[in-house]
């Protein structure tokens, strides 16, 4: 008999914060071809040549900063919505990450050892991209093909536009901003320029106004265009006009070009424009993780309140919130669903 299983995604940490389990993490996470997109041999020149020299000390440091007794933030958040997850269904829910341990496959084997045939693996990533989104679904289809031939897997798809999450992210904003602010700024994880010509179907986006288009089939594998929507439909249910909210993108690494702004350059110049009281999220993740607890709470907050700023509210993510336990649930049963099997 076929049994039905749930299989959460998210990006993963190091084991520890000592610079060499920094660096292994580091090597399997940028060695990724759809991470740093270069062909093997320059992809390792470029990571394992260059930025492994030092970056695994500096990201060691910085993960000093957010790590807790039980570990990684991102890991024990992802592992708290798996506990909550797991009381709203009789089916067995076990987490997986894309770089790391827990690995996919470890979290695949959980499932299968529990009689699981039937898997709905749900990435953690609310816009689709190439380096996330993308990459989860080659990785699991690379170990179910290896190692579980007999299991079918089904993906969630990016949830960015969906009423339900809309509905959620923006109470969750409501709930969080503070009574007065001058401007709401979204960051959003950045990626390569390229990435997005690389990831469009249509082969004509060019990075410019097609990403703010009603309706054109390049956006649904746009994360720039994902990142704007996010934003409008949010906005517009928290009823914050346009002009008082800001998109940027965080966390650029090497030297093409990512896409603009960047969060770093816009933190600085905010306040020269009269931006003094400043709310940020961070809506391209849905737990907090060393992206927005250092890069934004820590960094950010000191290059705003340093070039002028007065207030800086870094709003949390989703986290394991009630509401947003909800849509998972709600994400997960429409696919459980659509496997039309005794479960
Ligand atoms: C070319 C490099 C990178 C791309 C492209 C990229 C895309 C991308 N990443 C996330 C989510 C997360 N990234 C995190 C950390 C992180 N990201 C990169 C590089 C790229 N990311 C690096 C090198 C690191 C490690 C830390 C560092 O040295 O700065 C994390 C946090 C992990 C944690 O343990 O807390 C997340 C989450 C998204 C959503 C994304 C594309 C949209
Ligand atoms: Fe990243
Ligand atoms: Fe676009």
């Amino acid at each position: 008999m076929n049994k039905k299983g749930i299989l959460l995604v998210n990006l993963g940490s190091p084991k520890s914060t000592s610079v060499p389990d920094v660096k292994e993490y580091l090597d399997e996470f940028l060695m990724d071809e759809k991470v740093i997109d270069y062909r093997w041999f320059f992809r390792s020149l470029l990571v394992r040549g260059i930025i492994l020299r030092k970056r695994p000390k500096k990201s060691a440091e910085a993960y000093k900063t957010v790590w807790t007794e039980q570990g990684s933030p991102l890991i024990i958040i992802t592992e708290q919505i798996r506990e909550k997850l797991q009381q709203r269904f009789d089916v067995p829910v076990e987490i997986g990450m894309r770089y790391a341990e827990p690995s996919i496959e470890n979290g695949i084997q959980k499932l299968v050892s529990q009689g699981v045939t039937n898997i709905v693996l749900f990435p953690l990533y609310p816009q689709y991209a190439m380096s996330t989104t993308e990459t989860v679904v080659d990785k699991a289809e690379e170990v179910r093909k290896e190692k579980f031939p007999g299991v079918q897997i089904s993906y969630v798809e990016p949830f960015y536009g969906r009423d339900i999450y809309i509905d959620c992210l923006a109470e969750s904003l409501r709930e969080k901003l503070p009574e007065e602010f001058d401007a709401l700024q979204f960051s959003y994880h950045g990626v390569p320029e390229r990435h997005l010509y690389k990831t469009d179907p249509t082969n004509t986006c060019k990075i410019g106004d097609c990403c703010h288009e009603e309706s054109r089939p390049s956006h649904k594998f746009c994360y720039r265009h994902q990142c704007y929507k996010t934003t409008e439909l949010v906005i517009e249910k928290l009823g914050i006009p346009k002009e008082k909210t800001i998109v940027s993108f965080q966390s650029r690494l090497g030297r093409d070009k990512w896409i603009e702004p960047y969060t770093d350059e816009t933190l600085e110049n905010l306040p020269k424009k009269g931006v003094k009281n400043l709310a940020i999220c961070c809506p391209a993740f849905v737990s907090d993780c060393l992206e927005t607890l250092e890069e934004i709470s820590e960094e950010g907050r000191e290059t705003f309140l340093h070039s002028g700023g007065k207030e800086f509210h870094y709003l949390p993510c989703l986290n394991d919130e009630e509401r947003w336990i909800d849509v998972i649930e709600t994400l997960c049963r429409e696919k459980l669903d659509g496997f039309y099997l005794v479960g």
